[in-house]
């Protein structure tokens, strides 16, 4: 079967969408893993499932690259806001999407007939969510003393409507992100697995972050993490409430604001290329 598929990317966290409004998909969890190899498929992070919905715009459903479904994607959720738009579907600056983590509201960023980006109204955090039972001796909201591969780190452990644990490291370049990011995912600390942020502090206003990514592996970006990094940076008092946080990362930057009720995250949504895959 031929299915017309659009490859979007924020931040180069890129995934492979597939407009569920006029197709159906068979086996999206196969079919993640099958396209998302960078040899033998497509390339991808994962893939994006556009969805109707009865509450929103659209709904939208990520898998990642080992074919399990993730519950909310900061990145493809702006990439989704982008197809609904340009396509037509919704000509509108506000947009909603359906997530298995909730309905979130997207301010659409654009550029002439096109939208380039958006501003996501991420909700708020959740500290210390039920599906990141760090319970042990001196476990605490922020910094919690673990050994992970033989080493020790200080954890702060959140729920963005997906699992984080963000690390703050004085310098996080150099890291062989594949062994540590393996180290924390294989702890046994995160029974369902866990997205796990890298965090370098450069100011109050910046940081720099690396991912390791439940069930991709690192990406270049991760929206979900940007937003769990800056909540973290708060609740350590490393940066201020309600303050514009730049986060770097490998694919670009996004901002970040932990205002008093909400998380919004802004960053761009762009297409690679459209294509058909024979599935
Ligand atoms: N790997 C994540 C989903 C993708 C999140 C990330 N790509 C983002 O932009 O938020 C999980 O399984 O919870």
């Amino acid at each position: 079967m031929q299915l017309p598929f659009v490859k979007m990317h924020g931040c180069g966290n890129d995934y492979i969408y597939f407009d569920c409004l006029k197709h159906t998909v068979p086996k999206p969890a196969s079919l993640a893993k099958q396209l998302s190899d960078r040899h033998f498929g497509i390339g991808g992070d994962g893939i994006v499932l556009i969805c109707p919905s009865s509450v929103a715009a659209a709904r939208m459903r990520m898998y990642n690259a080992d074919g399990s479904e993730g519950k909310m994607c900061g990145n493809a959720i702006r990439c989704v806001g982008k197809y609904l738009y340009d396509s037509g579907y919704c000509k509108k600056r506000q947009i909603t999407v359906e997530t298995a983590s909730g309905i979130k509201t997207l301010q659409m960023q654009i550029a002439g007939s096109r939208a380039v980006g958006a501003t996501v109204d991420m909700g708020p955090p959740v500290w210390r969510p039920e599906q990141i039972p760090v319970d042990l001796p001196g476990a605490r909201v922020v910094g919690t003393p673990v050994k992970v591969g033989g080493r020790r780190y200080e954890i702060t452990c959140l729920s963005m409507g997906n699992p984080h644990c963000v690390v703050f490291l004085p310098a996080v370049e150099q890291l062989d992100l594949v062994s540590l990011g393996r180290d924390f995912e294989r702890s046994g600390l995160f029974p369902q697995g866990v997205n796990t942020e890298f965090v370098q502090v450069l100011g109050p206003d910046q940081l720099r972050m690396r991912v390791h990514e439940r069930g991709s592996g690192e990406t270049l970006a991760c929206g979900t993490g940007a937003c769990a990094a800056v909540c973290a940076a708060v609740a350590a008092g490393l940066c201020a409430r309600n303050t514009e946080v730049q986060v770097q990362l490998r694919g670009g930057a996004l901002t970040v604001r932990y205002a008093p009720e909400t998380v919004y995250m802004t960053g761009p949504a762009e297409v690679a290329f459209t294509g058909t895959a024979e599935v």
